[in-house]
């Protein structure tokens, strides 16, 4: 028989050791079970219910979103994480200001890689499809079964191949094309199907495919999944940690549905509240914020910031918005340090802090009050995601959020 495979069934069959297809439920090997702050607590005490003793080296822990504590609930939550750390001698957690945002200390510190299957307690574990690895968002109960068996089930998703061709302009950026993908297919374009990438991609930085598979579960996607090449494997060396096997699909390799984008016609675009769907050319849209928000694991690299710098470089920030600027991870909070980065945007007036998730999630940081707009490099704009529910998030890339701090309303480079 001819094999037919996607990436995310190749993937699955050799997790799994089955030849498996989409539909199929398969059990299958994992080689990392990521859980943060708000997620790791809960898999502890449902761990803990088991009596198991932990697969020590397949578990990631991750302080970031409510760090440093910014309550008493958070300092709980967080002391408890240090105590199941020294309890079972775990090797793999990250401290805060020796890590950062969840998903970009992933893949700074070499866990994310081509072919491994990995699972997070957190929705955007599927960032790491941008290096070719097959993850995906978990429960903390489900994370717990992981801490124990370093396996867990699986029904094996269906594929939509998106085909891009050409070349981003200036400033546009992978951000710019998953918010368009998804004001195409709608929030529940993709529900339990992995997105597959593939044509002109030597085009696409892998920072991009990162902020492009980030943004695959705000369409409903189990996973995003791009290619391994050259981009990827310059990416890895020196970070990536053991072996790792690139999976590519097989040419007759059967999709549910096929996209293609051009990218030389692509232009910037925000995501209108409250969901990620309801994107506009951001050249066509009114809008005066109060707030610019740069940061988080969807566009809070050190090429989101350059970019950023770049168009602020020089300038001051628009006297009616506060702008925050939030590298995602340690790694890059340094080398946007050794850049002159955080200058630039300190002296523009803009605030700036070590790496956590910050205002993402309206945790704290830059909480919105009633009636207030952000604009925002981040992946969610639902209702009160910032803060009060009477506030208003605009999703955009970083050369948006950078041109709309200096102007006060929704503006383009
Ligand atoms: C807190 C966490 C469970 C949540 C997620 O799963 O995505 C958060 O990271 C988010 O972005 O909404
Ligand atoms: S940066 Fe935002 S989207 Fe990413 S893990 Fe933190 S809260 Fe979730």
């Amino acid at each position: 028989m001819v094999d037919t495979k996607t990436i995310a069934e190749k993937i699955m069959s050799t997790k799994s050791g089955i030849d498996a297809h989409a539909g199929q439920i398969v059990e299958a090997e994992i080689d990392y079970v990521m859980a943060n702050d708000v997620t790791a607590p809960i898999a502890f005490r449902e761990f803990e219910a088991l009596g198991r003793e932990p697969v020590r080296d397949k578990i990631v822990l991750i302080p970031d979103h409510f760090v440093p504590n910014k309550d008493i609930a958070s300092a709980e939550q967080a002391a408890e994480m240090r105590r199941f750390v020294k309890k079972y001698n775990l090797k793999n957690y990250f401290e805060v200001g020796r890590g950062g945002v969840c998903h970009q200390v992933m893949v700074d510190e070499g866990f994310a890689a081509p072919g491994r299957l990995i699972v997070g307690a957190d929705s955007h574990t599927c960032t790491y499809g941008g290096l070719n690895a097959f993850s995906t968002g978990i429960g903390s109960t489900e994370a717990a079964a992981c801490f124990a068996e370093g396996r867990l089930w699986f029904k094996v998703p269906e594929s939509i191949k998106v085909k891009v061709n050409g070349k981003f302009k200036e400033y546009v950026s992978g951000k710019d094309l998953i918010l368009k993908i998804i004001s195409d297919i709608g929030v529940d374009g993709a529900n339990y199907k992995a997105f597959e990438f593939c044509g002109d991609l030597q085009n696409v930085s892998i920072s991009d495919r990162l902020a492009v598979s980030n943004m695959a579960i705000e369409a409903g996607g189990k996973a995003g999944i791009f290619p391994c090449d050259k981009l990827t494997e310059d990416f890895l060396k020196g970070r990536v940690r053991g072996e790792y096997t690139p999976v590519a699909p097989d040419a007759d390799a059967t999709y549910c549905r096929e996209l293609e984008y051009n990218l030389d016609d692509l232009d910037y675009m925000v995501a209108f509240p409250h969901l990620p769907e309801n994107g506009k050319n951001a050249r066509d849209v009114v809008v005066t914020i109060d707030q610019a928000f740069l940061g988080s694991c969807t566009n809070g690299r050190i090429e989101d910031l350059r970019v950023a710098a770049k168009i602020i470089k020089g300038k001051k920030i628009h006297p009616d918005v506060r702008m925050i600027v939030v590298p995602a991870s340690t790694e890059i909070y340094n080398q946007a340090m050794d850049e002159g980065l955080l200058k630039i945007f300190s002296e523009a007036g803009a605030f700036v802090s070590g790496p956590t998730c910050a205002a993402c999630l309206g945790g704290h940081m830059g909480v919105l009050a009633a009636g207030e707009k952000c604009v925002s490099s981040t992946n969610r704009n639902f209702i009160g995601r910032m803060g009060d529910k009477d506030s208003e998030v605009y999703l955009a890339g970083p050369a948006v959020v950078a041109a709309s701090a200096l102007t006060g309303k929704i503006s383009v480079p």
